[in-house]
């Protein structure tokens, strides 16, 4: 049996601040280092608080990172509003593994009723397996042992190793139920004085599944672009040195090698480079913000009945005003009668009900009088119709608002509620649409930190990674997290394999401006043979706004690498990122809205296009919207982005002009208001 490298992450708020004694993971340590319940070895072992972004980038670095074969998460598995630890690795795994999930519980139940409470969720990112076990020193190791005898096997079959694991597998059977591997390795460990008997499936001789051929199907819902689950490659890992040299800071070039374009045509470019994405078939139930590659037929009429449109009587219009006897009634949901209305008699209905045969006008109730009713009022006998009917008045007519063989919805449109509405109306369960491409988000910068630690000197916590993933997924695109690349080429090649493995774009931010730290482009070039195509574009923020693309395992990755300030970050994502993602999922119109606006106040210009955030308000005499600026516009200051509702399109400063006047009237990029 190979050793595994294995990590042990303690999640507890009060273990990570001292007041407590992290035991769980101490003692979680020591079986896999002593007892040889697992022949691994620990190679890392920390301790954090119970805060969703720190678990998550924990978990990603010692995936994508340290490639650690087996991940033992410890604490925040319960219901407390802090315990988080199952939603961090739902975040971070690529495929669910609920089998071990399940086998824990199921043991655990045996032992306690309150295994009920605990949340397990078990795991593959990429060759990492990642179990979480529950808090306390006796369940974690409880459920470890619960677990332990199919680790093995489980990592063997995430790295492919078949032969390996054919071999463990029908060990694993030959032993059965009876078997436990590990009870020789008890020693110093107190006995539970249960069985730990194994999972039962594994006596039944189901059919092996190799590694790479897991259906995805169980994966939850937002995990649904597991199908972007590739193989890794070959240089997957952090023993591959990156082949970049960026160790000559002194001979790094001081003007930038690549020439300034305008933004319309860096969106051109990026529009070029993003091509629409393959074809899938996907139930209604998801099929929100993917664009139609059918069109889409009625099969039947709506409404398949002649249906009232007001709550009254159903009458025979040439039967003029006057008194009807109240023959039956018809309410929607009831099935349409089968016998002709008689001349002088109304049928009662309300909005929606089938109009009974030979009626073919309806009378609102308010142009109705009571006239005779049953003694207990319960039952109308007689009523008057006080205003003569016309023939088909409030009557929708059968196929009124759709006709049976009708199209719908047209091949290219783009699926909102609405049109989703109407594919349910139409009884369209499935449809063929473009698929959507993935999104990876990675941060760069040695002086970032995740928000939920202390800060240490000389760090600032990232913002980027939180707006992009937000920003991203508002679009309506699924995110992958990539952690955080510190500024070295080995760790930013870590990341950017982790990232082409996941996802069809990446999007980073910092490390693209000048200094001898931003080396994203060396990085792309050298070890991807990326073709960058462009690097500064004429804008304010966002000047050293770089867009490469590249081929990794035969599939294209597009790459945005934007400024690291997070204004610049923000609205190049807007500018470029997200047009870019709406072309590739099929969409006709990728580009932002613009609009006219009137300045509120004089603004001054800067040598690059500005894109000045504002909000609006509108002003009735003018019919526009006045722009109110948010303020500093310094490209840091997230703040003048925060509840901007526009980007005022100012044209560059002049020797001529070089501020415009209260009340000029300016274009503006409308952002989600
Ligand atoms: N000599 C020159 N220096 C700079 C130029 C230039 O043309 N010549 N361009 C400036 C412009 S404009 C911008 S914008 C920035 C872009 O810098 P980078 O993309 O290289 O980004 P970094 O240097 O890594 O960081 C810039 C800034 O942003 C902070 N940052 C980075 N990542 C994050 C994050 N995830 N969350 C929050 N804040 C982040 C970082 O700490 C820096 O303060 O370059 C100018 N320099
Ligand atoms: O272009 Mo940078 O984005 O000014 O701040
Ligand atoms: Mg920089």
């Amino acid at each position: 049996m190979d050793i595994i490298s294995v990590g042990v992450l303690t999640v507890s708020d009060r273990c990570s601040r001292g007041e407590a004694q992290d035991t769980s993971g101490a003692n979680l340590r020591e079986i896999v280092v002593a007892s040889g319940v697992i022949e691994g070895e620990v190679k890392k072992y920390e301790c954090v608080p119970d805060d969703l972004m720190v678990i998550k980038e924990t978990l990603i670095r010692w995936c994508d990172e340290e490639n650690l074969q087996l991940i033992l998460t410890t604490g925040g598995t319960g219901f407390s509003p802090r315990d988080l630890t199952p939603e961090a690795v739902k975040e971070v795994i690529e495929r669910e593994a609920p089998g071990l999930a399940i086998c824990m519980i199921t043991q655990s139940l045996k032992v306690t009723p309150l295994a009920m409470l605990s949340r397990p969720v078990c795991g593959i990112r990429g060759k990492s397996l990642i179990i979480t076990l529950p808090g306390s020193q006796k369940g974690s190791e409880e459920c470890l042992r619960f677990v332990a005898q199919s680790i093995h096997h489980a990592v063997d079959l995430i790295n492919g190793r078949e032969k390996h694991a054919e071999e463990t597998h029908s060990t694993l059977q030959a032993e059965g139920v009876k078997s436990d591997s590990f009870k020789h390795h008890h020693s110093h460990h107190h006995h539970h004085g249960h069985s730990h008997s194994h999972p039962h499936h594994h006596g039944h001789g189901h059919p092996h599944h190799h590694g790479h051929s897991h259906p995805h199907h169980h994966a939850p819902q937002h995990h649904h672009a597991l199908h972007h689950c590739q193989h890794h490659s070959g240089n997957h890992g952090n023993h591959q040195e990156s082949k970049a040299d960026v160790s000559k800071v002194s001979r790094r070039p001081r003007k930038s090698t690549h020439p300034m374009i305008s933004v319309s045509q860096a969106i051109e470019i990026v529009l070029k480079e993003a091509e629409k994405m393959g074809t899938k078939t996907v139930p209604l139930y998801s099929a929100l913000g993917y664009v139609l590659v059918e069109d889409i037929f009625a099969k039947d009429p709506l409404p398949p009945f002649p249906a009232s449109i007001k709550d009254g009587y159903a009458v025979i219009a040439s039967d003029g005003a006057g008194v009807r006897t109240v023959a039956d009634d018809s309410t929607a949901g009831s099935s349409p009668q089968k016998s002709e209305m008689t001349s002088g008699t109304c049928v009662r209905v309300n909005t929606g009900a089938p109009i009974p045969p030979g009626a073919d006008a309806v009378v609102q109730v308010e142009d109705t009088e009571l006239i005779k009713e049953a003694d207990d009022g319960c039952t109308e006998l007689e009523i008057k119709i006080l205003k003569e009917p016309v023939m088909g008045q409030d009557i929708r007519p059968l196929g009124c608002d759709i006709i049976s063989g009708q199209r719908v919805l047209e091949s290219g449109t783009l699926l909102g509620p609405t049109e989703m509405g109407l594919l349910a109306t139409i009884g369209v369960t499935e449809v063929l649409v473009i698929d959507k491409p993935t999104v990876a988000i990675l941060s760069t910068g040695n002086e970032l930190q995740t928000p939920g630690e202390p800060l240490k000197a000389g760090h600032i916590r990232d913002s980027n990674k939180t707006t992009l993933v937000a920003l991203v997924q508002q679009a309506g695109y699924q995110v992958f997290d990539v952690g955080i690349a510190k500024d070295d080429t080995s760790s930013l090649l870590t990341a950017l394999n982790s990232a082409f493995s996941r996802a069809d774009v990446l999007v980073t931010s910092g490390g693209v401006s000048m200094g001898e730290r931003d080396i994203l482009r060396p990085v792309l070039t050298s070890d991807f043979s990326a073709t960058v195509h462009f690097a500064q574009v004429f804008m304010k923020p966002g000047k050293p706004t770089t867009f490469a693309t590249c081929e990794y395992e035969g599939r294209k990755k597009l790459i945005l690498g934007l400024p690291g300030n997070p204004v610049s970050a923000t609205v190049t994502a807007t500018l470029y990122v997200v047009p870019l993602c709406r072309k590739m999922s099929g969409r006709k119109i990728c580009e932002n809205t613009s609009m006219k606006v009137k300045l509120s106040e004089r603004l001054y210009l800067d040598p690059r296009p500005e894109y000045h955030r504002v909000f609006l308000v509108w002003d009735p005499v003018s019919q526009l919207p006045f722009a109110y600026s948010t303020g500093n516009q310094i490209s840091s200051r997230l703040l003048s982005m925060a509840s901007a509702q526009a980007l005022l399109k100012l044209p560059p400063a002049t020797p001529e002009v070089k501020s415009l006047p209260e009340g000029t009237v300016v274009d503006a990029l409308v952002l989600a208001m």
